[in-house]
């Protein structure tokens, strides 16, 4: 290489080396340079041989995305502004529960929609019909709710549902309150007096950190609850913190064309999952190791 040119490698994970985080692929990488910037906050969760084994061997800095990360994920949970309200949705609560547990310490409303909102649904007493119920999460979707397990956070759940016959985009579908959630049917998204509800909420926050859709927004059909807390995020721009991620989620934001108006659009999924947890980044903890 000459000077001023750039090389770009081949995918790595093709490299049995990089998820091993093989010591000798490292040493392999770091001869190719002076200085290692790692940028992929995406990837800050994995201990490999370009995220973590690498940096051991060289001057090792954080780019300006990886900065950008930090600084806008560990602002809005170290130093929020309050009111701080989370929302959290998605397909299952075992995927969210140790965010869950980080949040409900942290935050002054957690807001529950998604699958997962069946589980504290069927907490509450409600019958659920056919939704994606996980009965070994309920005891803690229960503790959740009545407070066992948060400080002072309020906690809020759907109070009417979106309910399908089939798992299907053309299926039938009908608004119920929570009560009356018909057998062999399946909640698919949030009711309009619960996003409302959830608006309201998000409408009254100096900080909102969102992760998870509120219902099967990929469908139309399923979508208005998404959509309608989507916006109501997007209405605080240039009034409050608003940091959202996930993969979905950030499909969902950009679908409709709200990107722009959100303080912070993680890259990450499962790093950013990992950060709002607690949990060290390796990625991260290398650079800081040097
Ligand atoms: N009520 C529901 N039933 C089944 N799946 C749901 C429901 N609500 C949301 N989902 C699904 O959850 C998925 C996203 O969840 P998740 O992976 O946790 O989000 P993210 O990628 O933002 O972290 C979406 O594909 C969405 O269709
Ligand atoms: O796409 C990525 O992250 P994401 O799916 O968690 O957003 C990164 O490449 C890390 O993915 P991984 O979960 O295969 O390590």
């Amino acid at each position: 290489m000459t000077p001023g040119s750039i090389a770009m490698l081949e995918n790595i994970r093709f490299d049995p080396g990089e998820a091993a985080n093989d010591p000798a692929l490292a040493e392999d990488l770091a001869a190719l340079a002076d200085v290692f910037v790692n940028d992929a906050f995406g990837a800050a969760h994995r201990a490999h041989a370009s995220t973590e084994g690498v940096a051991h061997h060289l001057p090792a800095l954080a780019g300006l995305l990886m900065e950008k990360e930090l600084v806008a994920l560990g602002g809005a949970l170290q130093t929020p502004e309050r009111p701080f309200t989370a929302i959290v949705g998605g397909a299952k609560v075992s995927d969210k529960i140790a965010m869950l547990d980080r949040l409900v310490s942290l935050v002054d409303t957690l807001i529950i929609g998604g699958g997962m909102a069946a589980t504290f649904l069927a907490a509450q007493g409600h019958r659920v019909g056919a939704s994606i119920l996980e009965e070994d999460r309920m005891e803690y979707a229960r503790g959740l709710l009545s407070g066992a397990h948060r400080g002072s956070a309020q906690v809020l759940a759907p109070t009417d549902v979106v309910v399908a016959n089939a798992f299907s985009e053309n299926a039938k579908t009908k608004l119920v309150s929570v009560d009356d959630i018909p057998d062999d049917w399946l909640v698919l998204d949030i009711g309009p007096r619960t996003a409302d509800a959830y608006c309201r909420a998000v409408s009254a926050s100096r900080t909102v950190l969102w992760n998870g859709p509120m219902g099967v927004f990929e469908w139309e059909t399923f979508s208005g609850g998404t959509r309608k807390v989507a916006e109501a995020i997007a209405d605080l721009h240039g009034t409050a913190t608003t940091v959202t991620g996930g993969g979905s989620t950030s499909e969902a934001v950009s679908r409709l064309g709200l990107t722009s108006r959100i303080s912070h659009d993680s890259t990450g999924g499962g790093a950013t999952l990992a950060f709002i947890e607690g949990k060290v980044l390796p990625g991260v903890a290398a650079l800081m190791d040097e």
